[in-house]
């Protein structure tokens, strides 16, 4: 598939293929038909208003629900029945949109979790400090003491520090100040460039098309409407369906 931007180059290499997933909560469905493949180095907005489903893909996508039917493969391997603790370690990083970090530890101790060993994160730090210098600064603070911003920078540092091939991120930009989203915005540019395939959850419209390659709006558990960003066209279709 060729991907949008100047470069032109041919990226084939499937990192995401969700096929015909059924999925949901007890006995009901929330995802009812959901199909899409993500390449790497390719961003996918997954657009859509509230409760139709955007949260329970990436929990379904990272086994937390399981799936009713169809299949979830990443980088052809099928995950669809398979346990967290296992996905987790198929170089995937997930980025909740509850806050996920651990306020009794340290800034330090949060993205150590990110990695193997403390000499991966001591190698890796640059990593942090290209992304948000500030973060750097703050090691030994109590993460649960950082501004509300810094906690969902450190949540995304946490990720960076993993290298993964694939980002599941969940309304990131939720509640944060312009200068921060533009970080963030900078940071999943940079993830993309070095070929990271970037699943996006977004309320945030300006944001998602900012840094998105293609879009998909989710409305009741089906893809009503996909594609690539595309100026005014794409604006129109994205104002039909997600008009509140
Ligand atoms: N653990 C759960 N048990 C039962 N129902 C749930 C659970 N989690 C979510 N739901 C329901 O599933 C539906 C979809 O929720 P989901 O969080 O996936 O939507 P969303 O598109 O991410 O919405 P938002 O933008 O508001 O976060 C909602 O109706 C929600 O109430």
């Amino acid at each position: 598939m060729m991907r949008n931007g100047t470069e032109r180059e041919a990226v084939s290499e499937q990192i995401i293929s969700v096929a015909r997933l059924r999925s949901g909560y007890g006995g009901g469905d929330i995802l009812r038909d959901i199909s899409f493949d993500l390449s790497a180095g390719e961003i996918l907005a997954i657009l859509g208003k509230n409760g139709m489903g955007k949260s329970t893909l990436l929990k379904t996508i990272m086994g937390f629900v399981k799936p009713k039917s169809g299949s979830i493969k990443l980088r052809g391997v099928d995950v669809t029945n398979a346990e967290p603790h296992w996905i987790a370690r198929r170089s995937i990083a997930y980025t909740p949109q509850e806050f996920a970090i651990f306020r009794e530890l340290t800034v330090e101790e949060n993205l150590r979790l990110g990695v193997e060993s403390d000499s991966l994160l001591k190698q890796r730090l640059g990593d942090v400090r290209d992304a948000f210098p500030r973060m750097t600064e703050r090691m030994s603070q109590r993460a649960g003491t950082l501004s509300g911003g810094e906690q969902k920078m450190l949540l995304l540092c946490r990720a960076i520090v993993s290298r993964p091939d694939i980002m599941l991120i969940d309304e990131i930009s939720e509640g944060l100040q312009p200068t921060m989203i533009e970080r963030m915005a900078e940071i999943l540019r940079t993830a993309r460039s070095k070929g990271v395939a970037i699943l996006l959850i977004e309320q945030n419209l300006n944001f998602a098309l900012s840094i998105a390659d293609r879009f998909a709006i989710l409305k009741i558990g089906e893809i009503v409407e996909s594609g690539r960003f595309e100026g005014r066209d794409t604006a129109g279709k994205l104002e039909k369906h997600l008009r509140i």
